[in-house]
């Protein structure tokens, strides 16, 4: 479907060992131009490694990975000036203020215009919000700040692409807003966003893509709508009769029923039954039906029709 200039970034049996134990393995991504391209996984699943050697940090063990078209490491130096990248937090000077900061950025990089600096620092701190906190030191900063101003950092030049590893990581809820929003925004203007996170509903609330990651390999990749549409969803009957439905449910063949409270839900079998059908015998067996309805599948029922495992969020 897409043609290889639509693919900024692109991966072959892409692999990292470490001491011959597997951290990567045979990862074949395929990131389309103008996504917001979530790589999603448990901790410790691969990710960090992946985006390392994408940005031509660390050598793969074997395969091969091309970022703009480009192979990497190899064209790390025509490559990296297109690419923004946010890795492990910003490193920052605390004793600067922010915008100070933007200014060594911005004087480290030979191809930027001394006269347009001032320029390029305030429109980059402007888009992230930071024009009013612009000459409180560093170190005065909320993390989810200091994130806003590593981003600043990635946009002093137009991008093509940002790289963006657990962006979120350790942001209160109004932090996770914050930098959510700014990827939106950013994805909006053209920019395509390659952003890693181990949390589910992140992904689902800003990628239109994404590829999931468990042990070092990938399990599956696409728009994230076709993704969850893979797991079918459940079926969940409010009702003050749950032992009643229950037993109704099964016997319509609704699968793996679970009962909590005046709860019951369950998995519609291949060839489900109509849903009116159920319900008119839920309702005939005497079961009071308070609430009926199929919950959509989340990109986290996916994971586990995938994998067979929980998807473990801690640590
Ligand atoms: N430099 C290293 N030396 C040895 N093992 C490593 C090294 N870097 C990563 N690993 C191992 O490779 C595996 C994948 O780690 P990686 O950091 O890529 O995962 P991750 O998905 O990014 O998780 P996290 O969100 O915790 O960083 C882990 O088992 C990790 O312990």
């Amino acid at each position: 479907m897409d043609t290889h200039g639509e693919v900024v970034i692109e991966t072959r049996g892409l692999a990292k060992r470490y001491r011959g134990t597997p951290a990567v393995d045979g990862l074949d991504l395929r990131v389309p131009r103008g996504s917001v391209f979530g790589f999603l996984g448990p901790n410790g699943s691969g990710k960090t490694t992946t985006i390392r050697m994408l940005m031509g940090l660390i050598t793969p063990t074997a395969g091969s990975a091309r970022v703009l078209g480009l192979p990497m490491p190899g064209a790390a130096r025509s490559v990296l000036p297109r690419v923004g990248a946010l890795i492990e937090g910003p490193a920052l000077y605390g004793f600067l203020s922010g915008r100070d900061n933007l200014v060594r950025y911005d004087s480290a990089d030979p191809t930027a215009d001394p006269r347009t600096r001032q320029a390029r620092v305030g429109a980059a701190l402007d888009r992230v919000g930071l024009t009013g906190a612009a000459a409180k030191k560093a170190k005065a900063y909320s993390l989810g700040m200091k994130q806003r101003l590593g981003l600043a950092a990635a946009l002093l030049q137009p991008r093509e692409l940002l790289v963006l590893d657990e962006p979120t990581n350790g942001l209160d809820p109004q932090g996770m807003r914050e930098i959510r929003a700014l990827v939106r925004e950013l994805a909006a203007d053209g920019t395509t966003v390659f952003l890693s996170s181990h949390l589910l509903d992140e992904i689902e609330q800003v990628c239109t893509h994404a590829a999931v990651m468990a042990r070092g390999r990938l399990i599956t990749q696409g728009p994230v709508a076709e993704l969850s549409t893979g797991a079918r969803g459940r079926l969940a009957v409010g009702t003050p009769d749950p032992e009643r439905a229950a037993q109704v449910l099964a016997a319509h063949g609704v699968r793996d029923l679970s009962t909590v409270g005046e709860r019951v839900s369950g998995a519609l079998p291949e060839d489900p039954p109509d849903l009116a059908e159920l319900n008119a015998a839920l309702v005939a067996a005497g079961v009071r039906v308070r609430a009926f309805g199929l919950e959509r599948a989340s990109l986290e029922d996916a994971f586990v029709a995938l994998t067979g495992e929980g998807f473990d969020v801690a640590g």
